[in-house]
C-alpha cells in the first residue's frame, strides 16, 4: 500500500524519484524491467491506465521472466519466511491455507515435491481467493500438462498474482 500522508498513491507514484517509484512497486514481481517500463511511463493520468499498461508489459514474459520471479514466491503451504513486503504479500495471499491442517499440508509438500522433480520449478499459483484444498486440485490437475502447456499456465497465474499486488498497491 502506498500510503504518503496528504497524497493519493498515484499522484505519489508520478511525482515520486525513479528510485522511489521503482521500490514502490518493485514488491508486485521480482521482474526489474516490467518495473523500469512502467515507472519510465509516468506520468498516468489514472490507476487504470496504470494497471491497463502493467497488464500489456506482461504479456511479454517467457520462461526467464517466469524462472527470475520465481524466487521471491515462498512455495504454496509453506509458511513464507522472511521480513521483507514480498514475504509479506506471500503470507497474506497464502492466508487462506490451513496450514493447522496436517494431511492438506503434507499433501500439499508431495505435490510440489513432484511438480518440482517434472517442471524444474516451484509451482506458481494465484493463491489469493482460493483455498488450500483448491490449490491442491489445481497442482494435480496440472502435473498432467505439457511442459509448454505448464510454463503458459505458470506465466498466468504470475500475472494474475502480480496485477493483484499492483491493485493493492494503488488501492485508496
Ligand atoms: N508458489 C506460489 O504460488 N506462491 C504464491 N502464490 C501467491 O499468490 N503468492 C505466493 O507467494
Amino acid at each position: 500500500m502506498i500510503a504518503i500522508a496528504g497524497k493519493n498513491p498515484l499522484d505519489e507514484f508520478n511525482d515520486a524519484l525513479v528510485n522511489d517509484a521503482l521500490e514502490l512497486i518493485a514488491p508486485c514481481v521480482a521482474i526489474p524491467a516490467w518495473a523500469e517500463s512502467l515507472v519510465a511511463a509516468r506520468p498516468y493520468p489514472t490507476v487504470n491506465a496504470l494497471q491497463h499498461y502493467a497488464s500489456q508489459l506482461t504479456l511479454d514474459w517467457g520462461r526467464a521472466e517466469l524462472n527470475l520471479a520465481l524466487a521471491a514466491h515462498p512455495r504454496i503451504g509453506e509458511k513464507p519466511q522472511g521480513s521483507g513486503k514480498e514475504a509479506l504479500l506471500s503470507r497474506g495471499e497464502q492466508s487462506t491455507v490451513d496450514t493447522q491442517n496436517r494431511v492438506l499440508k503434507e499433501a500439499l509438500a508431495q505435490g510440489n515435491t513432484e511438480y518440482e522433480a517434472q517442471f524444474g520449478r516451484v509451482f506458481l499459483i494465484r493463491a489469493k481467493g482460493r483455498s488450500g484444498e483448491e490449490m491442491l486440485s489445481e497442482l494435480h490437475r496440472r502435473l498432467n500438462n505439457s511442459p509448454a502447456e505448464e510454463e503458459a499456465e505458470a506465466l498466468e497465474q504470475l500475472r494474475q498474482i502480480t496485477l493483484l499486488r499492483l491493485e493493492g498497491a494503488f488501492a485508496q
